[in-house]
This record gives structure tokens, sequence and C-alpha cells, in this order.
């Protein structure tokens, strides 16, 4: 196959940060998505209406393209009301809750320390058909970085989806065989994102032959095994497993030090990755459900009329990225991508 026309895409996970980055990101973000999940984790974060208004009308200042409309997110903290999720949904313009667990990743410090702090906040969410989006990984010191999701799923996931089973719930970035098998057998208000990097690429990518910290996200990259079984899932035209890139910039000096930032840049060119790895699975029939169709029906929104157009022809991505005062490394940095919209 040649050219590949689907359904314009949404992307239901992203980062597109703040200040003198964000007209980098949001045209990145806007070049071909139709919607985005614009995630919260800002310095402050954003756990009220009116600080996402005021974000979401500092991402429209940067002019994305007409197509493009941000689905505002707001952080949930040990303080977050009840009352709170009710003004987001009376808003109309915030369509999710995002649940971090303390030191779970960046930009998490203000997140929730322990989820007994918010029962009476996913009672109200329940209540007020207002989706809940988790980074779901367990911050015990005790516990190993490759175990942390399981041992969310575990012990916070499972009880949670079963106290709350109306409440629907988004297990964001899976990375695990765990994650894939925990949505498959919840109930159908159980949803999944799954980013193009971890459907590319396992833990050997980002540590065999030399440390690349540009492969270092969270959760962190599996082995193999957990690779195949999101591919799996993916391909799978399964409803539950939606696309959401998780793109999050960080400055190159923060990812190439010695305490280094997680996170990968991948909105320069997320689509065409994820069609590299459907094609790679001879799979690229099943992209536009993924891509275009089972996120919009998880949300209740309605699915985008227009349609993008891939073609098989090679690019090169460049080293560096010019962000505000920053550079970024983006996914693919110095190699070629496959696959490139019209
Ligand atoms: N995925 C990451 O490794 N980093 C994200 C935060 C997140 O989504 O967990 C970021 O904001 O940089
Ligand atoms: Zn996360
Ligand atoms: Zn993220």
């Amino acid at each position: 196959m040649t050219t590949l026309t689907i359904t314009r895409p949404d992307d239901w996970h992203v980062h597109l940060r703040d200040g003198a980055v964000l007209k980098n990101t949001v045209a990145d973000i806007s070049r071909y998505f139709g919607r985005a999940i614009i995630m919260p984790n800002l310095v402050p974060p954003v756990t009220n209406v009116e600080l996402a208004t005021q974000y979401h009308q500092r991402i429209m200042a940067e002019n994305p393209q007409a197509h493009f409309t941000p689905l505002m997110v707001l952080y949930l903290t040990d303080d977050t009301s009840a009352d709170d999720i009710k003004a987001a949904k009376a808003s109309g313009l915030v369509y999710a809750a995002k649940l971090y667990p303390a030191g779970a990743t960046t930009n998490s410090s203000s997140g929730v320390t322990d989820i007994n702090n918010i029962k009476d906040v996913l009672a109200a969410m329940q209540a007020e058909e207002m989706p809940l989006l988790v980074h779901g990984e367990v911050t015990s010191h005790d516990i190993d970085i490759f175990d942390r999701e399981a041992v969310f799923i575990e012990t916070i996931l499972t009880p949670l989806v079963k106290q709350f089973p109306q409440l629907k719930v988004v297990l964001e970035h899976i990375t695990t065989k765990q994650a894939v098998d925990f949505v498959n057998q919840a109930s159908d208000n159980v949803a999944a994102t799954i980013t193009a990097h971890h459907l590319l690429f396992n833990r050997n990518h980002m540590l065999v032959g030399g440390i690349r910290p540009h492969y270092f996200c969270l959760p962190i990259l599996k082995r193999n095994i957990h690779q195949q079984a999101l591919i799996d899932a993916a391909t799978s035209g399964c409803a539950k497993f939606f696309l959401g890139t998780d793109s999050a910039p960080h400055a190159q000096q923060a990812k190439e030090t010695a305490c280094g930032c997680a996170g990968c840049y991948t909105a320069h060119a997320a689509i065409e990755l994820y069609a590299e790895a459907f094609e790679q699975a001879g799979a690229l029939d099943k992209l536009e459900a993924f891509a275009s169709l089972n996120g919009p029906a998880f949300y209740n929104l309605p699915v985008n009329q227009d349609t993008i157009t891939l073609e098989k022809s090679s690019w090169p991505v460049p080293e560096l990225m010019e962000f505000g005062a920053d550079q970024v490394v983006p996914i693919r940095a110095n190699e070629t991508i496959a696959w490139q919209v019209k």
C-alpha cells in the first residue's frame, strides 16, 4: 500500500507545555489532529476551571489550524472537591480529570498522595459522567520501576473500578501485558491509550549499546513481550484501545544530563510513527479505528467528518527542533520516517 486515507485522527493524551514552546507544540499537534486531550501537568498544575480556561485561551492564541480543538483536563490533587468537578463539567471546556499519583512522573508533585483522599471526587465524576484519566504507576520505593504499572493495576485500579463501576476510566499510556489483560477483562467503561513509542520500542532500544535518554519516558519501556502485547491490542480492532501520543517535550539539556527528565517528543510525526508500527504488524487496515474512531466513541463525541491521507514516502527528521529558547531532540532525530501526511 502506498497511500492510506483515514478519518481525521485525534490525540487522546498530549503535553503542549506552556510559555514560549506553546507556539511549536500547538503547530505540531494541530497539523492534522482534529482534537487533543491536553494534559494539565503544568507548573503550577491546571487544577480548576479558571486555570483550564486561561490555558485554553493561551493555546488558541497560538493560532492552531482551524480543524483543531483542544479538550481540557483538570489535574486532581488531595484538595480537589466535588464542586470543582461539577464546575468543570458545567464549563463545557473540561472533558476529563487526571489522576497523577504524587511523585509518579514529570510535574506530579501536586498529585494525589492517597486514593482515599479523592473518593468523593471520584463519586462526583461518576455522577457527572466525567472520565478519569490515570497515570497508572505506584510510587513506593520498594516497588521496582518495571513493576510499577502492574502493581498499580492490582492494588489501586482493580478495587477502584469495582467501587465505581459506572466511572469511565482511561488507563493512559499502557506499557504492559498486565495492562492489556486488565482493560480487556474490564467493563466497557474502561479503556486505554497507547503511545507510538511503546509500539515501536522496548527497553533494549533504550539500554543496549549505550543509554539513550531520548527513549526514557514513564511508564518506562518494558521488555519485548510487553511491546508485543501492546501491538496486538492496538491492532486488534478492539474499541477499548485508542491513540494517545503522550508527546512530552523536554529541553535537550534536561534529557542529556546526569538525572534526565522522562518524556519523548513525537508530535512532529505522530500518525506517521503509528503507521509504521501498524504496517510492521501487517495491520494498516486497523489504524483508522485506533486513531480516529475508538476515542470519540469512548468520550461520547462525534467522529471527525473529514479525512487525512498518508503517503508511503520517507522523509528525514531533523537532529534538533527549536522550541522557543530551547532545543528538543525528537524521536527518530537524524533518521527517517517511512510515512508522511500529504
Ligand atoms: N510520559 C512521560 O514520561 N512524561 C510526561 C508525564 C506523563 O505523561 O507521565 C511529561 O509530562 O513529561
Ligand atoms: Zn503519565
Ligand atoms: Zn503524558
